[in-house]
C-alpha cells in the first residue's frame, strides 16, 4: 500500500446541497422493488443460469411478490432470448408482474430487444448507457452532446418499435450508467432530453434508475445525489425514479436506503445481494430492515430458508452464515452475556406483544426459522447458554445456584475440546455429573407411613444400596425429605430444594434439584428425575451426598435411625 494514497486516490465531492431534506425523514412505506437477479445477478455468475434455473427463480420472484422483474439482457445470448420468449409465449407471467429487458443504446440490440417480449402483456425495455466522464473519455470517445444523443436515438427507436404492438403496455426504462460519479447538470441534461423524447404521463411513467455502478462515496452524498434529482428533473409527476446500488464499499443497503429517503421511488436489487463484483444491493435486508420497523415490506420472507436454499442453488455461491436475517448463525449466540440476555428475554417475552428480546432484532419465527440455533455452546458461553439448552431440548429448569455450579464442569469440558458443545453432550455431562452420581449410594426402594399423632408428620422406611450392600433405613421427620435425611444419619443440612415437571399426562416425570452441606463441608447441588416426585427428591439427596464424598473421600457407615 502507498505511504500516501491521495496520490492516486482522490476524495469524493460532496454535493452542494445545504437544504437537504432527507436526513430528517423517515421510510414509511415500501418502494418499489425490481429484482435484477435474472440480469445483473445472472450476468455476474461463474456459470450463468440456465433457462430451467432462471424459470425456477423467476417463479419464487413472483411467489415471495415481486411486481417487476428485470428477466435478462436478450440480445446477448440465444440462452437469454429463448428464455424470455419462452416466459412470455408460455403465459407464465402473472397480470400484475412486469418484465423488463436491458439492452445497450444500440440499434440491432434494441431491435432484438423488443422482439424477444412482444406480445406481453406489460413489458418495460430498459435502455443504458454510461455517462460518466472517464467513460465518456475512454470507453466512447465522445463528447456529452454525442453521448446524450446515443440515448436519444435509442429511445426514439423504442418508442417506434414498441407502437407496433399495441397489445403490449410498454415502458421504458432508461439507467445513466454510472450516475453517481457523473456530474448531476450532465444527468439532468440527458434525462431531461429523453423524457422529453418518450412524453411519459403520470399514468404511464417513465423509470429512470440512476445507479451507483461502481459504488465511490459515503452513502450521504449518493442521497444528495438523488435528492437533487427528484428535485431538479423536469416531468418529475410522469417519472418513477428508481436507484440500482452496487456494494463496492460496502454500504449498498445504507446507499439505498437514504436514496429512498431521498425521494427514490423504487429499488433495484438482488435476493441476498448478488451481483457485479461485491454486488446489487440486497433486496431480502432491505425488505426486512423495513419489517423490523414496523412497516411491511410487500415481500414475502417466512419461508426465508427455502428462498435462501434456491437461491444458492441457482446461482451456485452460498449465502455467508452472517448474512443478515439469513445466514446459518445470525440468530446464534455463543457469548455467556447474550445468551443470558437473550434467555431472560425469551422468558419475558409475550406472544402479542411489541418485540423485546436482546440481541435479537427480528423474531426467528417470522421468517420460519426455529429457535433451535439461537443458542450454542463454546468456552466463550456462561450459565445461561447452557441452561437454556437444557431446558429447551430435555425440559430440564436448573436453579440459578445449580446452573453456576453445572457451568463450571461445562466450561472446563468446553476449554479442554476448544468446541462447541452440544445439547446432548450438555446433558450427558449433567447426567454424568448428578444423576448418575450413584455411588456409595443408590437408591433401591422406600415406603411413607402417617405417623398421626406423633411431633413428625412422617415416616420413611427405605432401602438404599451402599458399595453395592442392601440397606434397610427407617426415619421420620416433618416431610419426606426430613425424614429421608434422618434415615441416612449423616450430617446433612438441606440448603434449598427446587422440584418441576418435566411433560405432562401420564408419562410425567418429575425433576429435584437439592443444595445441601454434608459435614459441614461447602454446600452442593444433587439432582433426581424420577417419575415419583417423592423418589426423585431421595435420588437428588443420594445425588449431593456421593458427590460430597466423592470429592471429600468417604467417613464412617451409615446408621439406622428409628
Ligand atoms: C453496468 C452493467 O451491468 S451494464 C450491462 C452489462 N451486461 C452485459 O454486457 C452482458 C451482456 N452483454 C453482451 O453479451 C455483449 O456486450 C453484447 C452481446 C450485448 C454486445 O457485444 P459486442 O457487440 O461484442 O459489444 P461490447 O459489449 O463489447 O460493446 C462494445 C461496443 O459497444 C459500445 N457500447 C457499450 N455499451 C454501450 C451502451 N450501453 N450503449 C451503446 N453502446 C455501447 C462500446 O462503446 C463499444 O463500441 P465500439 O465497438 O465502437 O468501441
Ligand atoms: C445497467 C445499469 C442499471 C447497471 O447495471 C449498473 O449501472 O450497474
Amino acid at each position: 500500500m502507498l505511504n500516501n494514497p491521495a496520490t492516486k486516490y482522490r476524495a469524493f465531492a460532496p454535493v452542494q446541497l445545504t437544504d437537504r431534506q432527507w436526513p430528517s425523514r423517515t421510510i414509511t412505506r415500501p418502494p418499489i422493488w425490481m429484482s435484477t437477479d435474472l440480469r445483473d445477478g445472472n450476468q455476474a455468475l461463474i456459470e450463468p443460469m440456465s433457462v430451467e434455473k432462471k424459470l425456477r427463480f423467476f417463479e419464487q420472484l413472483v411467489k415471495i411478490g415481486v411486481k417487476e422483474i428485470e428477466v435478462g439482457f436478450p440480445s446477448a445470448s440465444q440462452t437469454d432470448f429463448d428464455f424470455v420468449r419462452g416466459l412470455v409465449d408460455s403465459g407464465r407471467i402473472p397480470d400484475d408482474v412486469m418484465i423488463i429487458v436491458l439492452t445497450q443504446a444500440r440499434d440491432e440490440l434494441i431491435r432484438r430487444t423488443v422482439e424477444s417480449v412482444a406480445g406481453a402483456k406489460r413489458a418495460c425495455v430498459h435502455i443504458y448507457n454510461s455517462v460518466a466522464p472517464v467513460f465518456r473519455r475512454v470507453v466512447f470517445g465522445m463528447e456529452r452532446d454525442e453521448i446524450v444523443q446515443i440515448a436519444v436515438s435509442a429511445t426514439t427507436l423504442v418508442k417506434e418499435l414498441v407502437q407496433a404492438h399495441p397489445e403490449t403496455d410498454w415502458r421504458l426504462e432508461y439507467s445513466p450508467e454510472s450516475f453517481s460519479t457523473t456530474e448531476l447538470d450532465f444527468s439532468k441534461q440527458i434525462v431531461d432530453a429523453l423524457s422529453s423524447v418518450w412524453q411519459p404521463t403520470r399514468d404511464k411513467p417513465m423509470i429512470v434508475n440512476l445507479p451507483s455502478t461502481v459504488e465511490a462515496s459515503t452513502p450521504n452524498v449518493y442521497a444528495d445525489q438523488i435528492e437533487w434529482m427528484c428535485r431538479n428533473l423536469e416531468r418529475r409527476d410522469a417519472l418513477v425514479i428508481s436507484v440500482h446500488p452496487h456494494n463496492d464499499r460496502g454500504t449498498a443497503v445504507a446507499a439505498a436506503e437514504l436514496a429512498v429517503m431521498a425521494g427514490a421511488d423504487r429499488v433495484e436489487g438482488c435476493l441476498f445481494g448478488n451481483g457485479e463484483r461485491t454486488g446489487n444491493v440486497d433486496l431480502v435486508t432491505l425488505a426486512l430492515n423495513l419489517y423490523t420497523q414496523g412497516v411491511h415490506p410487500g415481500l414475502d420472507f417466512s419461508d426465508i430458508d427455502a428462498v435462501r436454499q434456491l437461491v444458492e442453488e441457482c446461482n451456485q455461491l452460498p449465502v455467508h452464515p452472517r448474512h443478515p436475517y439469513a445466514g446459518d448463525l445470525v440468530f446464534t449466540a455463543f457469548s455467556g452475556s447474550h445468551q443470558d440476555a437473550i434467555k431472560k428475554g425469551f422468558a419475558q417475552q409475550q406472544a402479542d406483544a411489541m418485540w423485546e428480546v436482546p440481541y435479537l432484532p427480528i423474531d426467528p419465527a417470522d421468517l420460519g426459522r426455529s429457535y433451535d440455533a439461537v443458542i450454542r455452546v463454546n468456552s466463550q458461553s456462561g450459565k445461561g447458554g447452557m441452561a437454556y439448552l437444557l431446558e429447551q431440548e430435555y425440559g430440564l429448569v436448573l436453579p440459578r445456584r445449580l446452573q453456576i455450579e453445572f457451568s463450571r464442569a461445562v466450561q472446563k469440558v468446553a476449554d479442554a475440546s476448544g468446541r462447541e458443545i452440544a445439547a446432548n453432550d450438555i446433558y450427558a455431562l449433567f447426567e454424568r455429573e448428578y444423576l448418575e452420581a450413584s455411588a456409595p449410594y443408590r437408591y433401591v426402594a422406600h415406603q411413607m407411613a402417617d405417623t398421626s399423632g406423633s411431633n413428625h408428620a412422617v415416616r420413611v422406611d427405605v432401602t438404599v444400596s451402599r458399595h453395592q450392600a442392601a440397606q434397610a433405613l427407617h426415619g421420620i421427620g416433618n416431610g419426606p425429605i426430613d425424614a429421608f435425611v434422618s434415615a441416612l444419619g449423616l450430617d446433612i443440612r438441606l440448603m434449598d430444594y427446587h422440584e418441576h415437571a418435566i411433560g405432562s399426562g401420564a408419562n410425567a416425570r418429575a425433576a429435584c434439584y437439592v443444595e445441601l452441606r454434608v459435614d459441614n463441608g461447602p454446600t452442593l447441588f444433587g439432582a433426581g428425575i424420577d417419575s415419583n416426585i417423592v423418589t426423585a427428591s431421595f435420588k437428588a439427596v443420594l445425588s449431593a451426598v456421593n458427590r460430597h464424598i466423592a470429592s471429600v473421600g468417604e467417613a464412617g457407615p451409615a446408621s439406622s435411625a428409628a
